[in-house]
């Protein structure tokens, strides 16, 4: 099997942009693909913004970031993917949307050994695995934000992955980006969310509720239990469209009340209010 060289990125999001970045900052060709050219070419700008704060930091030399960059290309045509060993589909966390981008992978990515990969947090992989047609080579791949600073990758295996893509997909993250890797099975919210999301849901009813301010909840948090960060932050910089997504598809699996998104959550992402990446959420970016 041969090695992986090639990674195509489907989203060019903030997870997307962060995937981009460990790829080319290990030496690989990235073609990062959104719906409009326009938001493929913000997210290769984001990723040229974070390579140069790395290099201002100096964790980064100079012409390391220019290899870096010059391993990023654009597109908006997802058929330009084809030739990928791996493509890693970081889009939004919407199942009607990834099911079709999925079908549309199985389609234009040629070599039957490709891997088909998935950053969602919650949709079940037996589902984009079964609209790609090749569900021996599609694996959930997630990982956490942001991807440059967090060693964690999630590897999840449906019932049909075989074991070669998994532990291909392990050795990617493990040897190439120096990740560290758990397995995981194929349920919404695999290990990390189903303990994280009813956490985050929680603070965010306590606000709700009155019970005390969304300051006071976090600093409750890092100031009473050495968390790095409060609950509410940690929300926002999540993105709350996308936590409230996770609920959705966790409530969906378990039918558990505490999965539930609040009412308070569902009003701020109808409002807009997404947290850091929309300026304001429970805290205030607009200057940051
Ligand atoms: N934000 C997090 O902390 C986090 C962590 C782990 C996993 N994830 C998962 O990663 C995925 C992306 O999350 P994000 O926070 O980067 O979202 P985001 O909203 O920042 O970015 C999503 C991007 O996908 C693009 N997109 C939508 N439909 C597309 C399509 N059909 N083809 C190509 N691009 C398309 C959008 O234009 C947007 O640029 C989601 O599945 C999310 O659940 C997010």
């Amino acid at each position: 099997m041969r090695a992986i060289k090639h990674v195509g990125v489907v989203g060019a999001g903030q997870m997307g942009r962060g995937i981009t970045e460990v790829c080319v900052r290990a030496g690989l060709h990235v073609t990062l693909c959104d719906v409009t050219e326009d938001r493929a070419r913000a997210g290769l700008a984001g990723v040229a913004d974070s390579l140069l704060k790395a290099e201002q930091r100096g964790t980064l030399a100079p012409e390391e970031r220019a290899h870096a960059l010059a391993g990023v290309s654009v597109t908006d045509d997802l058929s330009r993917l084809g030739g990928a060993d791996l493509v890693i589909e970081a889009a939004v966390e919407d199942e009607r949307a990834k099911t079709a981008l999925f079908r549309h992978l199985g389609e234009v990515v040629a070599d039957p050994a490709a891997v088909l990969a998935s950053n969602t947090s919650s949709i079940p992989i037996a589902r984009l695995a079964a609209a790609a047609g090749r569900p021996e080579s599609v694996v959930g791949l997630h990982f956490f934000n942001p991807v440059p600073v967090m060693p964690l990758v999630e590897v999840v295996p449906s019932l049909h992955t075989s074991k070669a893509t998994e532990l291909r997909v392990r050795a990617f993250a493990g040897e190439v980006l120096g990740k560290r890797t758990i397995v995981a099975q194929d349920r919404a919210g695999f290990v990390v969310n189903s303990l994280l999301i009813p956490y985050l849901l929680a603070a965010v009813r306590m606000v709700g509720s009155g019970t005390a301010t969304a300051e006071d909840i976090d600093t409750g948090m890092t100031a009473g239990c050495a968390h790095p960060m409060g609950p509410l932050r940690l929300a926002d910089l999540i993105g709350l469209d996308t936590v409230a997504a996770i609920g959705e598809a966790l409530y969906e699996e378990y039918r558990e009340p505490l999965y539930a998104p609040p009412p308070l959550l569902r009003r701020m992402v109808e409002s807009g209010l997404l947290g850091r990446k929309s300026g304001q959420g429970f805290f205030d970016y607009v200057d940051s």
